[in-house]
């Protein structure tokens, strides 16, 4: 599926689009930052290209759903693989994968300090590889047992893989066993130098005698000006740009620091600074551990060409880890933090409807405790739904609630519904809020227009399209035109489109196009104040002058009120009127169409056979073979009728009775 990066900003699923909420100092998370709950670099990566880009393909997210059911109901296969990919260094990906890469071939002339920070970082890939190769047996282990799918593909591209072994051994023959992937800098660059066996390089042996007098001389001056200058608190911090240097607590030092300290900083109670000495050391054991690393570098020479012979092997190891941690850290986690039930799988058709049942916004669920779940159901009969509702009310809540639960589908996770049925989406458009875009020398009209008609010229058959005030920026008869006429537009293709508006009139789309829906947010009014109930209810409601109560609420001076209310009741006097008229003599013809939409839902419907149909006094049975025909010529019959639709709570019809 893709998202265009104006829809990537609006749905907020990489980054907030505001960092308060409403008042609070609750930073309001992302999507991203949601699920980022990943332990590798490259499980991060994967899990971001995946919001950007969520699959279209039903069997491989069905694949992935089948593995999160495995995790949700085996609890010791979910603590288990947890465990086992912890023992991963974080970097892992990167590093499988920077074997692909042959570096120059070292000889004399670019065997100088230059190359002492690329021979590094080889030599920490090498001890980073043996690491996780070292980890692949548990991480066996802890799939053994595995039932689905993908968990039991993984487990037969590891253990039955000869390669890794083979790898893992020839690591082995050169690389000392003891030797450990550490992240303190000191640390790692020792066990960089010491990463080769003993007696394989003489020279590299001499380098590291070197190394290890620099360093025993460094720990032997500290030692000496904590006597010297009775500084016992003195330490002997390290980092990769400065090496090492003193730090003494502000507190013990009485009077000024002795001269023979230079380079003095403050850091927060502490005062960092070094000697002469010191950095002479420094510049010794640097390059000592220099000529370590150049001459371990050579020594690896061998052992990374052999390496690269089978780096398909690592490269398809490295995809494994990343796609396990996205699934177990990401998407298990985040499921398994919330209360049970609470994350439902979805399910998928191709050209079925979008339903969602008692849906909420994934991360505005977290922030309220008392959030409002609310329902959608669109099909191909009924592709457009007009969301209507005071401000505040909760419409453009639910439109990215609708997207971000689409997203979440579609990339394997389960979603936060109690139920959900989604037509796969292509492309997903959204034209919501308004601002200037000076950069591009763009008003607030021309901006929404630019990005209206990238959505017109875009739209494919399977895609969703949200649309909040559109039209708002300009005339209210241009506005409502564009708006009008961007519906008619819309409505003559077979995407689904969530219009949310404050147009009134807009509501009569339904009257015209049966495939139209309208909903509105109800909202109570209490002496004079706004209830926000957050719950999507059918058809449209008006209510009166909400615009007024807010902005009295927000503090505009109560004269100006007055008269802003005598001029609005003036103006909706005759729009109501016409409205009422035009809801009550469409509304048979609504209903009609509503139930030939819910029988072909029902004919679509895979699992609902045979079907029971009642039909005054006698019982007729249909069965799968001769549903089309009988739906043909029994659609208009039962539109001319009372009709009763049983639907239950999975919007799958069951029974009908008329
Ligand atoms: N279902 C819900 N349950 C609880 N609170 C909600 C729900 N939906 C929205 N809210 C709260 O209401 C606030 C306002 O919602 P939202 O911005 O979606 O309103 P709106 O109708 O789009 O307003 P406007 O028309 O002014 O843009 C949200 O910030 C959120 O805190």
């Amino acid at each position: 599926m893709s998202i265009d990066s104006t829809s990537v900003r609006n749905l907020e699923i990489i980054e907030p689009f505001h960092s308060n909420l409403l008042g609070t100092t609750n930073k309001k998370r992302s999507l991203f930052h949601m699920l980022k709950t990943t332990k590798t670099t490259g499980g991060t990566r994967l899990l971001r290209a995946n919001l950007l880009q969520p699959l279209k393909d039903i069997t491989t997210i069905n694949t992935r759903l089948d593995c999160l059911d495995e995790l949700m109901s085996n609890e010791q296969l979910f603590f288990g693989l947890s465990q086992a990919l912890r023992k991963f260094p974080k970097e892992t990906d990167r590093v499988l994968c920077h074997f692909c890469f042959k570096p120059k071939k070292v000889t004399n002339e670019v065997a100088g300090a230059d190359n002492a920070r690329r021979s590094q970082v080889l030599i920490s890939s090498i001890i980073l590889l043996k690491t996780a190769l070292d980890a692949l047996p548990l991480l066996s282990k802890a799939l053994k047992d595995a039932k689905s799918f993908l968990l039991a593909n993984v487990y037969k591209t590891i253990s039955e893989n000869e390669k890794y072994f083979s790898i893992r051994k020839r690591v082995g023959e050169v690389i000392d066993e003891d030797v450990l992937h550490a992240r303190a800098p000191f640390i790692a660059r020792t066990q960089q130098c010491f990463a080769v066996k003993a007696g394989i390089d003489g020279l590299l042996d001499i380098a590291r005698r070197t190394f290890c007098d620099t360093s025993e001389a460094i720990h032997n001056l500290a030692n000496k000006y904590r006597e010297e200058f009775k500084l016992p608190n003195l330490k002997l911090p390290f980092n990769n740009r400065q090496g090492f240097y003193f730090s003494i607590p502000q507190k013990d030092i009485q009077g000024k620091l002795p001269s023979k300290f230079i380079q003095v900083l403050k850091h927060g109670n502490n005062i960092h600074c070094s000697t002469l000495e010191l950095a002479s050391l420094n510049v010794r054991n640097k390059s000592a551990a220099a000529e370590c690393y150049i001459r371990t570098e050579v020594c690896l020479e061998a052992l990374l060409n052999s390496i690269r012979e089978d780096v398909s092997a690592l490269t398809l190891l490295a995809e494994v880890l990343c796609l396990l941690d996205m699934i177990i850290n990401s998407f298990a986690y985040t499921i398994s933090t919330k209360p049970v039930d609470r994350y439902t799988r979805p399910e998928f058709t191709s050209s079925g409807p979008l339903a969602i049942d008692a849906g909420r916004h994934p991360i505005l669920e977290s922030i309220h405790d008392d959030y409002v779940p609310n329902n959608i159901f669109m099909s191909e009969a009924s592709n457009m739904v007009i969301v209507m509702g005071p401000n505040m009310s909760g419409k453009s809540t639910y439109l990215q609630q609708v997207c971000l639960i689409v997203i979440l589908a579609q990339i394997g996770c389960y979603v936060p519904a109690r139920f959900s049925t989604i037509r796969v989406v292509d492309r997903i458009f959204t034209r919501m809020g308004s601002v200037d875009n000076l950069e591009s020398n763009s008003s607030t009209f021309m901006t929404e227009m630019k990005e209206t008609a990238f959505i017109m010229q875009n739209v494919s058959q399977r895609s969703l399209v949200l649309m909040d005030e559109l039209g708002r920026a300009t005339s209210s008869s241009d506005g409502f035109a564009i708006a009008w006429s961007c519906c008619e537009h819309l409505l003559s293709l077979k995407a689904y489109s969530i219009f949310a508006t404050h147009m009134e009139n807009l509501s009569e789309l339904a009257t015209i196009y049966p495939n139209v829906r309208i909903v509105h947010f109800h909202v109570d009014i209490k002496s004079n104040r706004l209830d926000f109930k957050f719950q999507l209810e059918d058809g449209s409601r008006h209510v009166p002058h909400y615009g007024l109560l807010l902005a009295e609420v927000a503090g505009l001076p109560r004269s100006v009120i007055e008269t802003a209310r005598r001029i609005t009741s003036k103006i909706m006097e005759k729009q109501i009127k016409k409205m009422e008229v035009n809801c009550t003599q469409y509304h048979k013809l609504q209903m009609v169409y509503r139930v030939a939409q819910r029988l072909i839902c029902l004919n679509l419907s895979p699992d609902v056979t045979p079907l029971q149909f009642q039909q005054g006094s006698g019982n007729n049975s249909v069965t799968k073979g001769r549903r089309e025909i009988w739906f043909e010529t029994q659609v208009e019959l039962i539109a001319r009728q009372h009709i009763q639709i049983y639907c239950c709570k999975d919007f799958k019809v069951r029974s009908i009775s008329f």
